[in-house]
């Protein structure tokens, strides 16, 4: 790992940018009625049918990130002025013009000695995975552009830092969002990438109880809006996605297996990365596309997502306040215990690199299939799982703070009870090998927290080997990020 990415961030919450929906098709419907002839009980038929037409073409588009109105797309193309973007995001990204150009191939550059190497849009590159996944791409030496709406599903500074690091590597993060189609297939035109690692997504299991729609406009949505841009490019790039160990659900068969039944999801959250895997399936089949979905098993790391367990109750435990770990409301023979397969961070980017260098071409080309294209989904886990109780006794130890723990029976929340993943596939066809156990990959996390958020008490804690835990606040404040 690169000295300034000791962690990592997951999956960057993507997509959902409001767009302003201009209703333009009245005159559509209105127009196909011959007004005169009408028997009063068919004009009113007539009338009712058109509103629910109406309702339900309405309520399609105001769902639909993707819908935003392309027109005056003329007076927008050139290429000499910025244009802010289609998708409202929190930063008001402004996109195009020469120099934006200019910075977006420079990044994408290959810089490979020999020339050889990748040329890859990662999605999310401001997310947790996203940012240590651009970093190993870059340090090797292919071209890497990055792409975040940096939306405030959680505190958008942390976001803003990864993506600075980034740019000290030299990856440029496109601040946009990716249902954006004329962003995309500006950065397609600009670019000939011949690699996407896709991992934009709306994350989180237990958030999809509050926001559901989030995750129907960045799971679903945005996952259309970049396969379509994708199979519309030409070359059309290989692309390797964020799927999830989620999509398991209420499978119990133990190690979780590719082959294993999907069907059951528990949430929301994997119900959408299911569907992403079918919605896969399908641009593969039409057109050419080369896809490969890796299941994540609970990632971990510094720079983190502080919608995770370990992160707040890092900041939970050093703030003193309680904890709530659930535990098993019984039944099921490996439901004993509610555990994960904790995957550190560095293994994850490892098996991603893998699954890129892989990754067989994308057959088809403007948007016309040639012939079959690879279509692959491996679980990336650690194949330890780990009680989140021994996950909470280990971040005692190396806060040296005892936590406050409120224990209650695990709510129907979305959350499964145990996973576990079997990898013995990607073990052969990637050489993925994950090598850090969770106490090494929590030290590596907490040094980074104390770090980032509360220096003071991170200086104390390497003079004196110890700490009081209640240290004051950190520059950033430990309480900082939302959930
Ligand atoms: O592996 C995955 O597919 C998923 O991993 C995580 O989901 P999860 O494993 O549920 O991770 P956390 O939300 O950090 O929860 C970890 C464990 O802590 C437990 N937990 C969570 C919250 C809480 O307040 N108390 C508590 O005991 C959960 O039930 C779970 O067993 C990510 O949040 C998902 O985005 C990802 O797709």
């Amino acid at each position: 790992m690169a000295p300034q990415l000791t962690g990592a961030p997951g999956s960057a919450a993507a997509a959902g940018g409001a767009a302003a929906v201009k209703p333009q098709f009245h005159h559509y419907h209105h127009h196909r009625l011959p007004a005169r002839h009408h028997h009063p009980s068919l004009l009113s038929k007539l009338a009712f049918w058109s509103v629910c037409s109406l309702s339900l073409l309405l309520a399609f588009i105001l769902l639909s990130p993707s819908a935003a109105p392309a027109s005056s797309s003329s007076s927008r193309a050139s290429t000499d002025s910025p244009r802010r973007s289609l998708h409202a995001t929190p930063s008001s990204a402004t996109w195009g013009g020469a120099a934006w150009e200019k910075k977006v191939r420079a990044s994408a550059r290959v810089r490979r000695a020999n020339g050889r190497g990748l040329s890859v849009l990662v999605t999310g590159a401001a997310g947790f995975v996203g940012c240590h996944a651009a970093a190993a791409l870059r340090r090797r030496g292919d071209g890497v552009l990055g792409l975040d709406n940096f939306n405030d599903y959680y505190d958008p500074a942390l976001k803003r830092g990864r993506a600075a690091l980034l740019a000290r590597s030299g990856v440029y993060v496109v601040d946009g969002d990716i249902a954006d189609a004329e962003l995309l297939a500006k950065l397609f035109d600009v670019v000939p990438f011949t690699h996407v690692l896709h991992l934009a997504a709306q994350a989180g299991v237990r958030h999809a109880l509050v926001d559901p729609m989030s995750y129907v406009r960045a799971n679903v949505a945005g996952l259309v809006a970049l396969l379509e841009a994708a199979r519309a490019a030409d070359p059309q790039p290989a692309i390797v996605w964020a799927s999830s160990s989620s999509v398991y659900g209420l499978n119990s068969h133990v190690p979780f297996s590719e082959h294993d039944r999907t069907d059951r999801p528990a949430s929301l959250y994997a119900a959408t990365k299911k569907a992403g895997e079918e919605i896969a399936h399908v641009y593969n089949h039409i057109y050419g596309l080369s896809l490969t979905a890796l299941r994540f098993f609970t990632v971990y790391g510094p720079w983190g997502r502080p919608d995770m367990a370990y992160f707040f109750f890092t900041r939970d435990i050093l703030a003193g306040r309680p904890i709530t770990v659930y535990e098993s409301s019984g039944g099921g023979a490996h439901q004993t215990t509610i555990s994960r397969d904790f995957t550190y961070i560095d293994d994850i980017v490892k098996g991603c690199v893998g699954a890129l260098d892989t990754a067989g071409r994308s057959t088809g080309s403007g948007g016309k299939k040639r012939g079959p294209a690879p279509f692959r989904t491996y679980n990336l886990g650690n194949t330890s799982p780990v009680p989140v109780t021994q996950l909470v006794d280990l971040l005692e130890k190396m806060l040296k703070v005892k936590a406050v723990r409120r224990i209650v029976k695990m709510p129907r929340n979305g959350d499964v009870p145990y996973t576990h993943a079997n990898i013995s596939l990607a073990q052969r066809e990637l050489g993925y090998r994950p090598s850090t156990d969770l106490q090494t990959g929590l030290k590596k996390f907490v040094r980074w927290y104390l770090e980032y958020y509360n220096p003071e008490l991170a200086v104390k804690q390497k003079q004196h080997g110890s700490g009081n835990g209640k240290a004051s606040r950190g520059r950033n404040g430990s309480t900082s990020s939302a959930r």
